[in-house]
């Protein structure tokens, strides 16, 4: 994000003292949408750096539009100033504005406030907060206002580990200034801020989607030119062949709902690998659907017709499936993990091994620490997934609430959608029926997971529009609409 800073200073008209402003004035816009109270009592705090310039712009701009109260606390820990931080104080000082210079902590003891906007710190943090910044921080957070970050929290990374006891403020919202920062995709983010909200400074998007970076946020267009429509004179053959081994005696419902979520992610045909006792279940709900009953009779050339192949959702770790998997791998095409073939690959790192080049896992936090070892923080098992994906040649789709696609290649695409309306049982063996119906199709790995994870997202999202909880079945059912909708 400095980088792309850097870049409109230097490559179009604009000053970095224009862009404070700038990027002030997005804060103050979408400030005023929040706080419409203008008598509210505002205490804006503001450190020495660009993010405290930040402040103190907004400070003006706040009173020029006619709020109130505000007072003005200038952190002065140390010497250093920047730039912009200097000329905003002297443009704030030909108005009426309060402005108190706090040279230690004790000093805000008593601050009294009904919003408190942090503008100490920004994505300039440079190590942990510790003695007056800590001391600070801890008064702010105690006290009963309302927390309004400008870009950052103060004491949050914006990339790097998030701390296990993060100590920086835990605001009610954060404005961000273009993008969402990395960290923000993190669960451990909850302890920093309740929500974000992002405003535009107008930095040159073209530039920063030129910028190599190996993160992705994923957005509509991006999908919209994934998907292929479909074509004239297609038919079931056109479309593949799908082969879904999954179920068994009590998890029977797993087969159903990875079988139904393929078929309408628009597999041209598509057959499940189930055990005997669930073809009457799977007959009479999905009856679009084949069924390969699951024996140890079964033999390699019993699978050469299917395009592609999943494995897992609610299969048992009993031995002969463990030997049907071990087949499958041998067939050296690539395949979709989920559910208890990763609990099955987390046992046996000898098939772990043996993947096909551009096989995808899609493990939820538990299943990826049991595959490849505890993390104590989301930074590092992102870290893991993209060393991982590139030394085994594997798209490993790391799942929750913002779902990480980690390809071979090193980059990490960030997936947007989805809502904890869907956070319930199942909803993982639809997102595996939508991959395998994409590989059926024709998309690549990299595309098939990308493209699944946001419709799965999308889908649910949609429907939690007017619902409070969604269930795996209910997303299953939207995906066919949610796939027409993304092509406009
Ligand atoms: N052109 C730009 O660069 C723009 C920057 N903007 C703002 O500038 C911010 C970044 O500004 P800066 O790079 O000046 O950085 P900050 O204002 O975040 O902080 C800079 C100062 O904090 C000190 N510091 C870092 N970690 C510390 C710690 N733990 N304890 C005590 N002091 C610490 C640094 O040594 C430095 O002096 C953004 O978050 C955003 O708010 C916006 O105005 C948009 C334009
Ligand atoms: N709060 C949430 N926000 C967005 N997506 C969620 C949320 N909770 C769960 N999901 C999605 O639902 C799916 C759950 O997968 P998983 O845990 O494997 O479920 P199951 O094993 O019950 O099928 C994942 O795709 C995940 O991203």
């Amino acid at each position: 994000m400095q980088e792309a800073d850097n870049y409109v200073i230097i490559n179009q008209p604009i000053s970095s003292i224009n862009l404070m402003e700038n990027a002030s004035k997005a804060f103050c816009k979408l400030f005023k949408k929040e706080v419409l109270d203008k008598e509210a009592q505002l205490s804006i705090l503001c450190g020495q750096g660009n993010n405290g310039g930040d402040g103190l712009a907004i400070a003006r701009l706040l009173h020029n539009d006619k709020y109130k109260n505000i007072s003005v606390y200038v952190i002065k820990f140390a010497d250093s100033q920047s730039e912009g931080n200097k000329q905003n104080v002297k443009r704030l000082l030909k108005l009426k504005v309060p402005v108190t210079i706090v040279q230690n902590a004790v000093k805000l003891k008593e601050l009294k406030a009904d919003i408190i906007i942090d503008a100490m710190l920004g994505s300039g943090l440079n190590k942990p907060l510790k003695d007056d910044y800590a001391d600070l921080v801890a008064l702010v957070n105690a006290s009963k206002a309302r927390i309004i970050s400008v870009d950052v929290p103060t004491g949050f990374a914006t990339e790097g580990e998030i701390p296990e006891n993060y100590n920086g403020i835990k605001a009610d919202l954060v404005i961000s200034f273009q993008r969402p920062k990395i960290n923000f995709f993190f669960p451990e983010s909850v302890e920093a801020f309740y929500r974000y909200k992002i405003v535009d400074i107008g930095l040159d998007e073209n530039f920063i989607q030129g910028l190599t970076s190996n993160w992705k946020l994923l957005k509509n267009a991006d999908i919209k030119a994934l998907i292929k429509p479909r074509a004239n004179f297609s038919h079931k053959g056109t479309y593949g062949h799908a082969l879904l081994v999954a179920g068994n005696t009590t998890t029977m419902g797993a087969a159903i709902l990875v079988a139904s979520a393929c078929l309408n992610a628009g597999a041209g045909l598509t057959t499940v690998c189930l055990p005997q006792s669930g073809l009457i279940a799977l007959n009479t709900t999905l009856p679009e659907v084949m069924a390969l009953p699951r024996n140890e009779h079964l033999a390699i050339e019993d699978f050469d017709k299917f395009n592609v192949i999943a494995i897992g959702p609610g299969l048992g770790l009993e031995p002969e499936n463990e030997e049907l998997f071990e087949k499958i791998i041998n067939l050296n095409k690539p395949i979709i993990v989920d559910a208890d073939g990763l609990t099955i690959l987390s046992k046996r790192k000898d098939l772990l091994d043996k993947l096909p080049a551009e096989s995808i896992l899609t493990p939820h936090v538990k299943e990826f620490d049991r595959l490849f070892g505890e993390h104590k923080n989301w930074w590092g098992r992102i870290k893991t997934a993209q060393k991982e994906a590139k030394e085994r040649d594997l798209i490993i789709v790391l799942k929750n609430q913002y779902t990480f696609i980690c390809l071979p290649t090193g980059e990490v695409r960030i997936n947007p959608t989805g809502n904890p309306a869907i956070a319930s049982g199942g909803m993982g063996d639809v997102l595996t029926g939508i991959i395998t119906a994409f590989m059926a199709q024709g998309y690549s790995s990299e595309d098939a997971a990308t493209l699944a994870v946001y419709i799965h997202g999308k889908a649910g999202d949609k429907l939690a529009e007017n619902k409070f909880v969604v269930s795996a079945h209910q997303v299953a059912l939207q995906i066919p609409k949610t796939m027409k909708d993304s092509l406009s």
